[in-house]
């Protein structure tokens, strides 16, 4: 498979001192979806500007479709699509002119982009709507908008940047069913950041998790939750107790390991889950400490993240 994007120790401290990117190395193959999963100000954002060559990076290296993202930015721009955090939609237009104007800034002119436009319309299921101003379309219209926006000149590279952040229920799952579907479609590489452990699980190949400016695990979701053997016992206490009194409490259950609190949550993996909860419970309430709800699940992304970031993922 060969390497759509490339990213070597970047890294980059904006002025006031803040390091968002302190090191990242990450390799997106061609007709993979890569999710860049991390909670707000993890560096995802910036990691996609520095690759859509909208930021240089302090030092470190970047090829996208083969080309150097420093030295030939403009033969980047050519390769790839973006869809920005927030739209890049010209609200006073309508559908089909947007699109329009897009063609037309990477060169498309008569019945060549006239057929892409109609093409992309009637794919985003945007006919009807396509002669009304986009002011007045859903949130959910105006984001599949953007992607097709982005897909106009047929790029090999598509960068997704928290594609569905903001939209009600039923917009995610669309977006979701047509984020999937170019995927397998057209054998594009997506770069996909988002802060939904959900999003990621379901629509990435592989993916990387990103705290502090760098990536901190990497593979499939499988293969990450894999790497987690047992259950994941979650137990909510009344209030967030003494940490030590908590700790030494729980540290005498049996088959309970990878403790990890963190506010009223105490986090442990096990087993058996089921069979460890009952001494949990009497160990904790022994050391004066309620509990409040107890679950057991199978490990998911968000154990993940427990395991490699130390706290729990708060988007
Ligand atoms: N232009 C800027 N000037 C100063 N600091 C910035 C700038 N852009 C980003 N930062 C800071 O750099 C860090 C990483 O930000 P970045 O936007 O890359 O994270 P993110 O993971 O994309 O988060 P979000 O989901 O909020 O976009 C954050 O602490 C952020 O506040």
């Amino acid at each position: 498979m060969s390497d759509a994007v490339t990213a070597t120790e970047l890294r980059k401290t904006y002025p006031g001192g803040v390091r968002a990117l302190d090191g990242l190395t990450l390799t997106v193959h061609a007709g993979e979806v890569f999710g860049l999963l991390g909670p707000n100000g993890a560096g995802k954002s910036s990691t996609v500007k520095i690759l859509t060559t909208l930021a240089r990076p302090d030092s470190g290296t970047a090829t996208v479709a083969g080309h150097d993202v420093l030295r030939h930015p403009d033969r980047v721009r050519r390769e790839i699509g973006v869809v920005p955090q927030r739209t890049a939609l010209d609200p006073m237009a309508t559908g089909r002119d947007n699109l329009t104007l897009q063609g037309r800034l990477f060169g498309m002119r008569g019945r060549a982009l006239h057929r892409r436009v109609d093409e992309l319309l009637d794919r985003f299921d945007l006919t009807t709507a396509a002669g009304r101003t986009v002011r007045g379309w859903s949130g959910g219209m105006q984001r599949r908008l953007d992607v097709a926006l982005a897909l106009v000149h047929k790029p090999g590279v598509l960068f997704l940047d928290e594609p569905t952040t903001g939209l009600d229920p039923e917009g995610r799952a669309e977006m979701w069913t047509e984020i999937g579907r170019l995927a397998a479609d057209e054998s594009m590489a997506i770069l996909l950041t988002t802060h939904y452990l959900d999003e990621a699980d379901r629509l990435a190949g592989r993916l990387a998790i990103v705290d502090g400016g760098t990536i901190v695990a990497e593979g499939t979701p499988a293969q990450l939750k894999g790497e987690l053997h047992g259950d994941a016992v979650h137990l909510e206490l009344h209030r967030p107790p003494d940490e030590p009194r908590a700790r030494q409490a729980i540290s005498r259950v049996a088959g309970l390991r990878d403790v990890a609190l963190d506010g009223r949550t105490l986090s442990a993996r096990a087993d058996d889950g089921a069979a460890a909860v009952p001494a949990a419970l009497a160990a904790l309430e022994s050391a004066g400490i309620g509990v409040a709800t107890v679950t057991v699940a199978r490990p998911s992304l968000d154990d993940v993240y427990l395991r490699h970031a130390g706290r729990r993922f708060a988007a």
